[in-house]
């Protein structure tokens, strides 16, 4: 939606054209300085420090009882931090109650009034600012079509499917024109084919409007799927926060390595960095390479380095290499391409993949190949090799 205008976004946007729109955002740059937070005795959020830029799709993301719905709640004003501030545009609003935010909020229940119809229902907030019935009207059959609705204003929530709630939330939310679409668990009741549909849509939408949005969700997919950046938090603190790729393939901590996705990890000891990467010993025989995050370790610290199946490749070694004669697999191993050597362990085909497991010294290495590799045999003697962008390296905890 687009800030001081009086149309529900699709007009006011020219079309195919989602960066330039939500490059344009000007409105909803949130600040969030040194946030904590107690509730029954515990403290739940503690030292929250974030800046998301206007139009900017932002998760929080963690497991049950990390602090996400409470850190959206003070964003939202219905909370209100023990220390720390919440700005928006510039402005301190730490203390400014809800009623008075330009906050649209859209929560896992739908939380829809039964008695009223979906386009006054949609329309409540407008109600609420005292604008006129038939401007109310023309908005709310504005924002219908723009969640695709266009048609069903008359009909009440309980004749609505769980996604069309949601749809209708949705509007209701955004018809008000907020800084800030504050969306939690918006999709957890619904199943899983529809999940999935409507994340696509709801991103989609929210290119189009340029409202800066903040996602909580404890589904590393939906986030991977919709963000343009993700804060993973566990246990009141955000543990990384960077764009999706960067959170799934150089995980920041074991939390995140562990919650986002499947992992390989290999402790090992840092060798110095090197054009290609920052090089490990992984078992003090073989040199591996990854990408540090954070402070480069210095020569001889311990490190443990993550790699994510998918960015595992399973090489061939030649026979040059090898000194034995040996079938195809997928592809073959180049002397100045360092990995870890290993034997074919077992061979699972799963449908759009095959995980293939290899054992090496420094123990059982997991990768995925894409659908149409060449599938190495059992017993095979392969190397293990990997980008160095594509696995991450931290001091070893
Ligand atoms: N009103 C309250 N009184 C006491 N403790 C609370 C209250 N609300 C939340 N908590 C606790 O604060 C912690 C953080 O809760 P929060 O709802 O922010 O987590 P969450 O990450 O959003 O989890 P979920 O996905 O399960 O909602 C939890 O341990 C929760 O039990």
């Amino acid at each position: 939606m687009t800030a001081g205008t009086d149309t529900v976004g699709k007009e006011t946007v020219p079309a195919g054209s989602d960066t330039a729109t939500r490059a344009g955002s000007t409105r909803g740059r949130l600040v969030l300085k040194g946030i904590h937070k107690a509730l029954g005795g515990k403290e739940v959020v503690r030292g929250i420090d974030l800046t998301m830029e206007p139009g900017e799709f932002l998760t929080l993301l963690g497991p049950s009882g990390c602090g996400k719905s409470t850190t959206l709640n003070m964003v939202a004003g219905h909370l209100l931090p023990d220390s720390g501030v919440v700005e928006v545009d510039g402005r301190d609003i730490t203390r400014l109650p809800a009623n008075r935010r330009a906050m649209g909020m859209v929560f896992q229940s739908y939380a829809l009034f039964p008695h009223m119809t979906v386009a006054e229902n949609i329309a409540f907030g407008l109600r609420m600012r005292k604008v006129g019935a038939a401007r109310r009207r023309r908005r709310a059959a504005e924002a219908l079509e723009l969640v695709g609705l266009d048609g069903m204003g008359e009909r009440y929530p309980r004749q609505l499917s769980g996604g069309q709630r949601q749809r209708t939330a949705l509007a209701r939310a955004l018809i008000v024109e907020p800084d800030l679409l504050l969306l939690d668990e918006p999709f957890s009741n619904l199943d899983a084919q529809l999940r999935v549909r409507l994340r696509e849509e709801v991103a989609a939408l929210q290119r189009r409007v340029g409202t800066t949005t903040i996602l909580v969700t404890h589904d590393q997919d939906e986030a991977l799927a919709v963000s343009d950046r993700i804060a993973v938090m566990a246990e009141g603190a955000i543990h990384q926060l960077d764009v999706p790729e960067t959170v799934y393939l150089r995980p920041a901590t074991d939390f995140v390595a562990q919650f986002v996705g499947e992992v390989n990890v290999l402790d090992g000891v840092a060798a110095g960095a090197a054009a290609e990467g920052h090089r490990c010993w992984i078992g003090d025989t073989h040199l591996v390479t990854a990408t540090p995050v954070g402070t480069a370790p210095g020569d001889g610290e311990a490190v443990r380095l993550y790699v994510r199946p998918e960015a595992v490749r399973v090489l061939a070694i030649p026979e040059a290499v090898s000194g034995k004669g040996r079938s195809a697999s997928t592809s073959a191993h180049t002397a100045a391409e360092p990995g870890l050597p290993g034997t074919v362990e077992a061979t699972r085909f799963l449908g759009t993949r095959v995980r293939c497991v290899v054992a090496t010294a420094a123990g059982r290495i997991e990768a995925t190949l894409p659908f149409g590799s060449e599938v190495p045999g059992l017993g095979e003697e392969v190397i293990c090799a990997w980008q160095p962008q594509h696995a991450s390296l931290t001091a070893r905890p």
